[in-house]
C-alpha cells in the first residue's frame, strides 16, 4: 500500500520539530504545576518563552492569554503547551501563506537569495520539484556565478529534477544569465524561472548592486519581475536570521520568507519570531534535505509542533 505522503509530513514535522519543543519543554521545566499563577511565575514563563527564541512579542502575547485564562486545577504541562501552540498559530496563521504563481506574464520570475549556506541552492531545488508536481513547467538559472561549486551543485539538481537549466561560466554576469533565461523561458513557454543568485553578505555593497541590477535588467523586460523575492533563511542561526531579514528586506525588495534547516535544531522558535516581528509571508518551510522535505505549512499543524502539542 502506498504511504500517505500528508501523514508522513505531519510525522516529519513533529519529529523535525522535537528539538525545538523540548527546549521550550526545557526552558519551562520548573514551573509546570504551579499551583498560582501569580505575577512571579508569569515573569518566568515570559521569560522562558523569549529564552526559547520566540520573540518578545509573542512571549507577551501568551502572558497575557495565561493571565486571562482560568486554571482551577493549576496550570499543568498540557495546559500551558496548548495556550503556547495556540497563540503561537495566531501569530503564524497571517504568514502562512504558500508561493501563488500568476496566470500572466509567463514566465513568471522567482529571485531566490540568501547568504551562503542557508539553504538556497537546496531550496531551489525543493521548490522546482513542488512546482513541478502540480505540472508548471520549471526552469532554473544558475546565477550564483560566483562560485562554480554552486553552479555546478544546481546544475545536478536540475538533472535529478529533470528541469533545465541556464548557467555560464564562473565570475560572468549574472544579469546578463538571468535576461537570458527570459528570453529562453519565453520562448519555451515556461512558467516559472527560479533564479539563484550569490549570497555573499561579506561583500554587502557588491552584493546589493548586483541584485539591484538583476531586478533592473527583469524589471525591464516585464514591469512586474521579478514577481517573487525569497529570501532563504537558515533557522539554525536563530537571532541572527531576523537581522538578515532586515538587512535583505531594506535593500533586496524581498517579497517572502522560506526558512530552512528547522529540523535537528533548538531554535525553530525563531519561524514566529519572524511572523511577529515582520509580517512577511512565509511560503514554506524547510524540515530536512530531501526533495520531498519543503512545504508550505498548516499555522495550527505548525503551533503544535513548537509547543510539543501531539494531536
Ligand atoms: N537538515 C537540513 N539541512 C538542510 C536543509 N536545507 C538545506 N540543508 C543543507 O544545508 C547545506 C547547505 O545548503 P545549500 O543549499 O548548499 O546552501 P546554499 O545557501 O546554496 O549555500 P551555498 O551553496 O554555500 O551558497 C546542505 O548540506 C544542505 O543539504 C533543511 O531543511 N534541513
Amino acid at each position: 500500500m502506498a504511504s500517505d505522503p500528508r501523514k508522513g509530513w505531519h510525522e516529519r514535522l513533529f519529529g523535525g520539530f522535537s528539538k525545538t519543543s523540548s527546549r521550550l519543554g526545557d526552558n519551562l521545566g520548573g514551573l509546570f504545576g504551579k499551583a498560582q499563577l501569580d505575577a512571579a511565575t508569569l515573569d518566568e514563563i515570559e521569560e522562558a518563552l523569549i529564552a526559547s527564541d520566540l520573540g518578545p512579542a509573542t512571549a507577551a502575547r501568551i502572558r497575557e492569554r495565561l493571565a486571562a485564562e482560568r486554571f482551577p486545577l493549576g496550570l499543568n504541562e498540557h495546559a500551558l503547551r496548548e495556550v503556547i501552540a495556540r497563540e503561537i498559530a495566531a501569530v503564524l496563521a497571517p504568514v502562512a501563506k504558500p508561493l501563488e504563481i500568476d496566470a500572466f506574464p509567463r514566465p513568471q520570475v522567482i529571485l531566490v537569495i540568501g547568504v551562503n549556506g542557508s539553504g538556497k541552492t537546496t531550496t531551489i531545488a525543493k521548490l522546482a520539484h513542488w512546482l513541478t508536481e502540480q505540472d508548471y513547467g520549471v526552469m532554473l538559472v544558475a546565477g550564483d556565478t560566483f562560485r562554480a561549486a554552486a553552479i555546478g551543485q544546481l546544475k545536478v539538481w536540475a538533472e535529478r529534477i529533470g528541469v533545465p537549466i541556464i548557467s555560464g561560466a564562473e565570475g560572468g554576469d549574472a544579469a546578463s544569465l538571468v535576461f537570458e533565461g527570459v528570453r529562453q523561458g519565453t520562448e519555451k513557454g515556461i512558467d516559472v524561472l527560479i533564479v539563484d543568485t550569490a549570497g555573499r553578505l561579506q561583500n554587502k555593497a557588491g552584493l546589493m548592486d548586483e541584485l539591484a541590477k538583476i531586478r533592473r535588467v527583469l524589471g525591464r523586460l516585464n514591469p512586474a519581475a521579478p514577481h517573487n523575492v525569497l529570501l532563504v533563511l537558515d533557522a539554525t542561526t536563530g537571532q541572527n536570521a531576523l537581522s538578515q531579514i532586515e538587512i535583505f528586506g531594506r535593500e533586496a525588495g524581498v517579497t517572502g520568507l522560506v526558512m530552512t534547516k528547522l529540523d535537528g535544531t533548538a531554535r525553530g522558535g525563531v519561524l514566529v519570531a519572524a511572523a511577529e516581528k515582520f509580517g512577511m509571508p512565509i511560503h514554506a518551510i524547510g524540515i530536512g534535505e530531501g526533495i520531498d522535505d519543503l512545504r508550505p505549512f498548516d499555522a495550527d499543524e505548525l503551533g503544535r509542533a513548537i509547543a510539543g502539542v501531539r494531536a
